[in-house]
C-alpha cells in the first residue's frame, strides 16, 4: 500500500492551518513531486511553480481564502495554489483541452481572484481589492505575489507609486529568484541584488537593537500600530535601504523562501501590520528538481519531459518554427545593414532573438518585461537613425498599442513590429492567444501589416518591412512552419529575400465559383479546403492576401465577381481584416455574397492549436463546410 500523502487530505487551504512547519515541509515535497510528475506529461511552467511552493503554502496557512485574497502575478507559479484549493483530482488535466488552466482563472475556482497571464498587473489588482475592502469597511487580507522580473513592468511601478502613498494595508510578496525567463535585467535587479548581499534577515534580527535606534519613520509607524517592538522590527530591512521604503512601503530584509517556518513567522507579522508591507523572499527557480535547477530557462515553460533525465519528449519537427526562421532572417538582414537593431521585452529565446543577441550584442536590447517602453524606445532609436525591430508576442504587444499609435505611427517612423505568437498559441489559453493584433494594427494610420502564409513568405516579409520604411508589422504564428523550405538550404532561408509589392496579393489556386481570401497560415487551410470543395464540385479560388494593410483591392474586386467572397483570418472577427474586406466592397459598391471566417466575439480556450482551430471552424474541413453551407443557402 502506498503511504498516504498529506496532500491527499487537503481539500481546502483551511486544512493547512493545523499543520506544523514540519508537516508543511513534507507537504511541500509532495507538491513538488506532483508538479513534476504531472507536468512531465502535460508540459507547463515547472521552474517558477517549484520555486514558489513554500511561499504559497505559508501564505495559505495563515490566510482564510477565499475571504482573504491572493493575487498572482503572471500566475505561472501558482500550481501549488491549485493543489491546495481543491484541484488535486483534476490536476492531471492541467493545460489540456477542457482541463485545468495553467494560470489562476476565476471561472475555475473561487480561490482565483484574477485571470492571470500577463505580467506586472498583480499589484494594481490587489491594490484595487484592498481599496474596495476599505470602502466597504471590511478587514480581509490582500496579498500580491510578484516575481522580480514582473516587478520591472511599468504597471507594477505605477501601482507601487500609489500603494506607498495610500498606506492601504496589503502585503506584497516579492518572489526574488534573480531570474526572468532567462536572466533578469535592469537597475532594479541590481538594487535587489544589493539588498540580498547586504542584509540577511538573521543579521538584521541580530542587530535589532541597533536598528531600532536608527529606525526610520516607517518602522516607528509600525511600532505605533501596536506590534510588539521585537516582533515588528526584527523583520525590517535596514532603514532607508530600499526603494520600497523610500516610496512608503514597509519592507522586510530578504528571507529564505524555502524555509517555511521563517516564511510563516515573517508573513504573520506582515499580515498583522496595518500598512503596506513588502516581504522580500529569496527563492530558487526549479527548487527540488535537479534538471530544473540546472536549467531554469528550459524549465520555465517546457513541453512534456522525461522525469529521470529532464529531456523534452518532443517528436522531431517536420519544419523549423516560424520563430527560428524569423531569427535567422533578421540576422541575415542585420549582417547587410548595420542600422538594424533588435529589441525584446524579456523574451529573447521566445522571439528567436538569441542568435541575433550573440552575433550583435551591441545592437541587441533586452528591456525586461516592459512592452510599452520597448515600443517607445523603438521610436527613439528610429528617430536617431537606427532601424529597430521590436519583436514582441502578439498578446503582450496589446500593452503597447498607445506607443504604437503615438510614438511610432504618428511620426511615421521606420519601426518594424515582429509580432510572434499571432493566432492561437495552444495550451497557455485565452490570456496568450494572439488574436487581436490585426484589429489594433489595422486601425492605426501609417501602419502597414504583412501576414506571411509560410516561412519563405516570412523571410520576404521581414525583408520587405525593413526595405519599405515607415511602421510595418509582420505577424506570424507559434510553432512549426509549413515546411516549404528545403532543409539543405543554407540557414534554412531562401537564397534571396524579396521585396514584396505593397498591398499586392498572390493567387495560389484559380477557381471561379468562390474566392477565398486567406490571411497568414490560413492560406494552407484554405488550399486544403479547396481540395475538399473540388470533390463536391465547387471550384474555389484561393488567394494568399499577404497584406492585412493595405488590402489588395484588385483581388477583392475579382473575388466579388464570383458567387461568394470568403475571408479567412486567424484573429478576432470584430474589427478584423475580414471586416476590412467588407468595408472595401461597400465603399466601392462591389456587391457579392460574403462569408467572414475567423474568431467570433468570444475568448478562445486552451488546447492544442489543431483542436482549437477545429473548434473555431478554421481547419480545412471547417472552412469547406462553412463555404458549402453558405453556397447552399444562397
Ligand atoms: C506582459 C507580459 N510580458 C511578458 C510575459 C512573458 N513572461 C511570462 S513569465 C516571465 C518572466 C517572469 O519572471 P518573474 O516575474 O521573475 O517570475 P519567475 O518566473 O522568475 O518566477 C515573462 C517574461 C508575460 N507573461 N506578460
Ligand atoms: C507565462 C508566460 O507568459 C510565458 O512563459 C509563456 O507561456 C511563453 O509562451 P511560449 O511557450 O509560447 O514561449
Ligand atoms: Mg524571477
Amino acid at each position: 500500500m502506498p503511504e498516504k500523502r498529506i496532500l491527499d487530505a487537503i481539500t481546502s487551504p483551511a486544512d493547512l492551518s493545523v499543520l506544523t512547519d514540519e508537516d508543511l515541509a513534507i507537504l511541500a515535497q509532495e507538491i513538488r513531486d506532483e508538479i513534476v510528475s504531472t507536468t512531465s506529461r502535460t508540459g507547463g511552467h515547472v521552474a517558477s511553480s517549484l520555486g514558489a511552493v513554500e511561499l504559497i503554502l505559508a501564505a495559505h496557512s495563515l490566510l482564510s481564502c477565499p475571504r482573504d485574497r491572493i493575487v498572482f502575478d503572471v500566475g505561472h507559479q501558482a500550481y501549488a495554489h491549485k493543489l491546495v484549493t481543491g484541484r488535486l483530482k483534476d490536476f492531471s488535466t492541467l493545460r489540456t483541452y477542457g482541463g485545468l488552466s495553467g494560470f489562476p482563472k476565476p471561472d475555475e475556482s473561487v480561490y482565483d481572484q484574477h485571470p492571470s497571464g500577463h505580467a506586472s498587473d498583480s499589484l494594481s489588482v490587489a491594490y484595487g481589492l484592498a481599496k474596495a475592502r476599505d470602502l466597504a469597511g471590511r478587514n480581509e487580507k490582500v496579498v500580491a505575489i510578484i516575481g522580480d522580473a514582473a516587478l520591472s513592468g511599468g504597471m507594477a511601478f505605477e501601482a507601487l507609486n500609489q500603494i506607498g502613498q495610500s498606506k492601504t494595508p496589503m502585503v506584497i510578496v516579492l518572489n526574488d529568484n534573480e531570474m526572468s525567463i532567462s536572466h533578469n535585467v535592469g537597475a532594479m535587479v541590481k538594487h535587489l541584488g544589493a539588498l540580498r548581499a547586504s542584509q540577511s534577515y538573521r543579521q538584521t534580527r541580530d542587530n535589532m537593537q541597533e536598528i531600532m535606534e536608527a529606525s526610520g519613520p516607517f518602522a516607528k509607524a509600525l511600532l505605533n500600530l501596536g506590534r510588539n517592538m521585537k516582533d515588528s522590527v526584527k523583520f525590517m530591512a535596514l532603514p532607508h535601504a530600499t526603494i520600497f521604503e523610500q516610496l512608503g512601503i514597509l519592507c522586510t530584509a530578504p528571507i529564505d523562501g524555502h524555509d517555511i517556518g521563517l516564511l510563516r513567522e515573517v508573513l504573520s507579522v506582515a499580515l498583522a501590520t496595518r500598512a503596506p508591507v513588502l516581504v522580500h523572499v529569496v527563492t530558487r527557480k526549479g527548487e527540488g528538481y535537479g534538471p530544473a535547477v540546472r536549467d531554469p530557462e528550459t524549465f520555465h515553460g517546457i513541453a512534456p519531459f522525461d522525469v529521470m533525465t529532464g529531456q523534452v519528449r518532443k517528436k522531431p519537427e517536420a519544419a523549423p518554427s516560424y520563430t527560428s526562421v524569423f531569427g535567422g532572417a533578421l540576422v541575415r538582414e542585420a549582417r547587410a545593414d548595420s542600422r538594424i537593431v533588435a529589441i525584446t521585452a524579456a523574451m529573447t529565446g521566445g522571439t528567436g532573438l538569441a542568435p541575433f543577441s550573440r552575433e550583435f550584442p551591441q545592437r541587441f536590447f533586452d528591456e525586461g518585461i516592459a512592452e510599452e517602453h520597448v515600443v517607445g524606445m523603438a521610436s527613439g532609436l528610429a528617430k536617431g537613425g537606427r532601424k529597430p525591430v521590436a519583436a514582441v508576442y502578439s498578446t503582450f504587444l496589446q500593452r503597447a498599442v498607445d506607443q504604437m499609435i503615438v510614438d511610432c505611427c504618428l511620426p511615421n517612423l521606420d519601426v518594424v513590429f515582429a509580432i510572434d505568437r499571432a493566432g492561437v498559441v495552444g495550451e497557455d489559453g485565452p490570456t496568450h492567444h494572439g488574436v487581436f493584433d490585426m484589429v489594433y494594427c489595422r486601425m492605426i494610420p501609417n501602419m502597414r501589416m504583412l501576414a506571411p502564409s509560410d516561412e519563405a513568405e516570412l523571410v520576404h516579409a521581414v525583408h520587405t518591412a525593413l526595405a519599405i520604411g515607415g511602421p510595418v508589422a509582420v505577424r506570424y504564428p507559434r510553432g512549426s512552419a509549413e515546411g516549404v523550405l528545403v532543409p539543405d538550404e543554407a540557414n534554412l532561408l531562401p537564397k534571396e529575400a524579396q521585396v514584396l509589392p505593397v498591398g499586392k496579393a498572390r493567387v495560389l489556386r484559380e477557381g471561379s465559383d468562390v474566392a477565398v481570401l486567406a490571411f497568414g497560415r490560413m492560406a494552407y487551410q484554405a488550399l486544403a479546403a479547396a481540395d475538399l470543395l473540388a470533390d463536391a464540385g465547387i471550384d474555389a479560388r484561393v488567394v494568399d492576401m499577404r497584406w492585412v494593410k493595405p488590402l489588395d483591392e484588385e483581388a477583392i474586386k475579382a473575388a466579388a465577381e464570383t458567387r461568394l467572397v470568403v475571408t479567412v483570418e486567424e484573429g478576432a472577427l470584430v474589427g478584423g481584416v475580414g471586416e476590412g474586406v467588407l468595408a472595401v466592397m461597400a465603399r466601392r459598391g462591389w456587391a457579392a455574397p460574403t462569408l467572414t471566417l475567423g474568431i467570433r466575439d468570444a475568448f478562445v480556450g486552451q488546447g492544442t492549436p489543431e483542436l482549437l482551430l477545429r473548434d473555431l471552424g478554421l481547419d480545412a474541413e471547417g472552412i469547406a463546410k462553412s463555404i458549402a453551407e453558405r453556397l447552399e443557402s444562397e
